[in-house]
């Protein structure tokens, strides 16, 4: 917890609570050298059964290090300044702004396989709105972490809801967790959904009947 402090600093405006949930966004641990995470992989090359040494593996370690900064690279974005840019000027629209089948690829921290999914994200404006693509970006962050579908679902909706303060926040999740296909229980094709509603989506099950509609609906056509 200290080196998540340290790490982050709070806004000035912001109460403790608000700072401690602030820098819970950007999760930051004492890391080993380049050097060490190689190594750490020439041993589960070993533990796997092969030798590290040979030809074809002697650059991996420094190859599967590299992959995993690109992997794991939302440690170090921040979706709450993502989606702090904000703006006004949209003529009074007021509805449901949906984007849907944002694509994702994250990792399930009980195995560290592959989650392979779609996010489907909406929102009921009060007085400002996000660009587009930060929405599919604050996916990306959260997603190269690692990650369960349910807290990723949470997180999603929590960031958009305290940065963007609007009227409600729809998160829909479906995806693929390779931990159950290409291991373990062995079920291919098998696709996990989850949602979390805030605001005025979790007070009136109409809208959340529209929401499910429109993802519905946009796929369909
Ligand atoms: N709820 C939830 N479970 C997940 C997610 N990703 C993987 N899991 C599950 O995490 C569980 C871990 O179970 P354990 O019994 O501790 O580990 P395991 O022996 O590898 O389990 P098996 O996968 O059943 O072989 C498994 O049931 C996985 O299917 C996720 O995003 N959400
Ligand atoms: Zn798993």
């Amino acid at each position: 917890m200290d080196a998540i402090v340290k790490s982050f600093p709070p806004r000035p405006e912001a109460d403790a609570e608000q700072a401690t949930k602030h820098y819970l966004d950007k999760p930051v641990t004492d890391r080993p050298s380049r050097e060490e995470a190689e190594a750490a992989v020439r041993t589960l090359l070993r533990w796997a059964g092969d030798d590290p040494e040979r030809e074809g593996l002697k650059e991996t370690p420094e190859r599967v290090v590299k992959s995993y900064q690109e992997l794991f690279s939302g440690y170090d974005r921040s979706p709450v300044e993502e989606l702090g840019r904000t703006f006004e000027e949209v003529a009074g629209y007021d509805d449901m702004v949906l984007v849907k089948d944002i694509s994702f690829h994250s990792h399930c921290e009980h195995h560290m396989v592959p989650i392979i999914g779609k996010a489907h994200v909406a929102y009921l404006p009060k007085g400002k709105v996000v660009g587009l693509s930060k929405i599919a970006r604050a996916v990306d962050i959260y997603a190269r972490r690692l990650q369960t579908q349910e807290a990723m679902t949470a997180q999603i909706a929590t960031a958009i809801q305290d940065v963007l303060k609007p009227r409600g926040v729809a998160v829909m999740i479906e995806a693929e967790h390779m931990c159950m296909s290409m291991r373990g229980i062995q079920k291919q094709g098998s696709t996990t959904l989850t949602s979390t509603f805030t605001g005025v989506f979790k007070e009136k099950p109409e809208e959340q009947v529209r929401f499910v509609t429109m993802v519905r609906d946009s796929r369909n056509g």
